[in-house]
C-alpha cells in the first residue's frame, strides 16, 4: 500500500509502500505473493518491472512497525514548529489503507499510525507542558460521491444498513452540509464541520472511534468491508509558548514579547480505494460509487504531481509555503 509523504527540506513528496501479507479468502483461493522486494533496496519487482520508493514496508522489507518511526514521527514533531503535514493511504481496494491508518474499528485500530501519532502527540504536550500551553482540536469528515460529511455530527446517532448491504449514518435532516471554502489568505475551511476541543488521548482516540464507525462502507468482491468514502481525520495542534522574558535596555519587560502563538493542522487521510468495476464486482449503485472515487484520485494524482513538480510550487506564494511541510 503506497503513502504519500512531503518532506519541506529534502523533497516535496515522499511515497512508502505497505505491502500486506495475504490474507485468509486469498490462501484459500491459492493466490500467491505477486510483489517481491528487492533485498537491502527500497524497490519492489512485479514481474519484469521495478518500481523504487523512499521507504517498503511489509514482506521482506523493512519491518511494518518502524514505518510510523521513519514516515510519521517527524512530522508530529514538526505540529510542534508549526509545520502543517498530511499523511495519504492510497491504494487499490483491499490493499490495507484503513488497516494501516489505524481508521478501522478493529483490527488495526490498536497498532495503525494515527493511534500512534495519538502517542506520539500526548507524550510530546507533556513533555512540553511547563513550557506552553497547547489545546487540540480534531475534525473528521467523509467525502463520499463528492459530497462531505461530516462523521463527528453530534446529530449521526449510529449506522444503520441501507441497502444492497451499504451502511450510512442517520442525520438529521435539514443539517446543511460540508462546504469547502477558501478564505482570502488562501487558508481552507470545511465550514460546518464539527470541530471537538480534546484535552486526553482518551478523548481523541473516542472521536477516531466514532466517526470510523460512522463511516460508509459496502462490500465488493475484493473487500468485504471496503470504505466508500474518502476519510480525513484533521489534528490542530494550538500553542502558547512561554518565550524567556526580553527586557529593554532600561531593564522593563516586554509583555508582549513573552507569548508565541503557533497553529497547525495534522492531516490523515484513508482514501477509498481504486478500483475497477470489473473484479470489485460493483454494479448501480456500488458502480457510482467507484466512478466518484476514481474520478477523486485522479484529482488527488494531478495535485501530488504538481506539489512535486519544483517548477508548480515555485510559482506559489512563498509565504503560503513557508510554514507547511506536507508528507
Ligand atoms: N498489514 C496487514 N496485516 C494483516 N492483515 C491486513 C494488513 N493490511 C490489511 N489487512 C487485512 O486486509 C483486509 C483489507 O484491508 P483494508 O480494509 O484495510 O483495505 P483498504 O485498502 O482500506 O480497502 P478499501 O479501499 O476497499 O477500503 C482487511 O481484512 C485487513 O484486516
Amino acid at each position: 500500500m503506497p503513502m504519500a509523504e512531503h518532506h519541506g527540506e529534502d523533497c516535496c513528496v515522499k511515497v512508502a509502500v505497505h505491502i500486506r501479507p495475504l490474507i485468509g479468502d486469498e490462501r484459500l483461493q491459492g493466490c500467491k505473493d505477486c510483489v517481491a522486494v528487492v533485498p537491502g533496496k527500497p524497490q519492489v519487482q512485479i514481474g519484469t518491472h521495478s518500481f523504487t520508493f523512499d521507504h517498503v514496508y511489509g514482506s521482506t522489507g523493512s519491518p511494518s512497525s518502524s514505518m510510523f518511526q521513519a514516515c510519521v514521527s517527524p512530522l508530529v514533531d514538526g505540529l510542534f514548529q508549526g509545520y502543517n503535514a498530511t499523511v495519504l493511504a492510497y491504494g487499490q481496494t483491499g490493499s490495507g489503507k484503513t488497516y494501516t491508518m489505524g481508521t478501522g474499528c478493529k483490527d488495526g485500530s490498536q497498532t495503525g499510525l494515527i493511534p500512534q501519532v495519538m502517542d506520539a502527540l500526548f507524550n510530546k504536550i507533556d513533555s512540553l507542558k511547563h513550557q506552553a500551553e497547547f489545546q487540540l482540536r480534531v475534525s473528521f469528515i467523509e467525502i463520499l460521491k463528492e459530497e462531505v460529511h461530516d462523521l463527528l455530527d453530534p446529530a449521526s446517532v449510529g449506522k444503520v444498513e441501507v441497502g444492497s448491504g451499504h451502511t450510512g449514518k442517520i442525520t438529521v435532516p435539514g443539517k446543511p452540509p460540508v462546504q469547502i471554502r477558501e478564505g482570502s489568505n488562501g487558508v481552507i475551511t470545511l465550514a460546518g464541520s464539527t470541530e471537538v476541543d480534546v484535552s486526553t488521548q482518551k478523548e481523541m482516540a473516542a472521536c477516531l472511534e466514532q466517526g470510523s464507525f460512522s463511516r460508509a462502507t459496502g462490500s465488493t468482491n475484493m473487500n468485504n468491508q471496503s470504505s466508500r468514502s474518502h476519510a480525513i481525520f484533521t489534528i490542530t495542534l494550538e500553542q502558547m509558548r512561554k518565550l524567556d522574558t526580553v527586557f529593554t535596555a532600561d531593564g522593563v519587560p516586554i509583555e508582549d514579547m513573552t507569548e508565541d502563538y503557533l497553529c497547525a493542522k495534522l492531516h490523515l487521510v484513508d482514501l477509498a480505494g481504486s478500483e475497477r468495476a470489473k473484479r470489485t464486482g460493483s454494479d448501480g449503485l456500488r458502480f457510482k460509487e467507484g466512478v466518484h472515487i476514481n474520478k477523486g484520485l485522479l484529482a488527488l494524482g494531478n495535485v501530488i504531481s504538481a506539489l512535486g513538480d519544483e517548477k508548480k510550487t515555485e510559482r506559489r506564494c512563498p509565504c503560503s509555503l513557508s510554514r507547511q511541510q506536507t508528507y
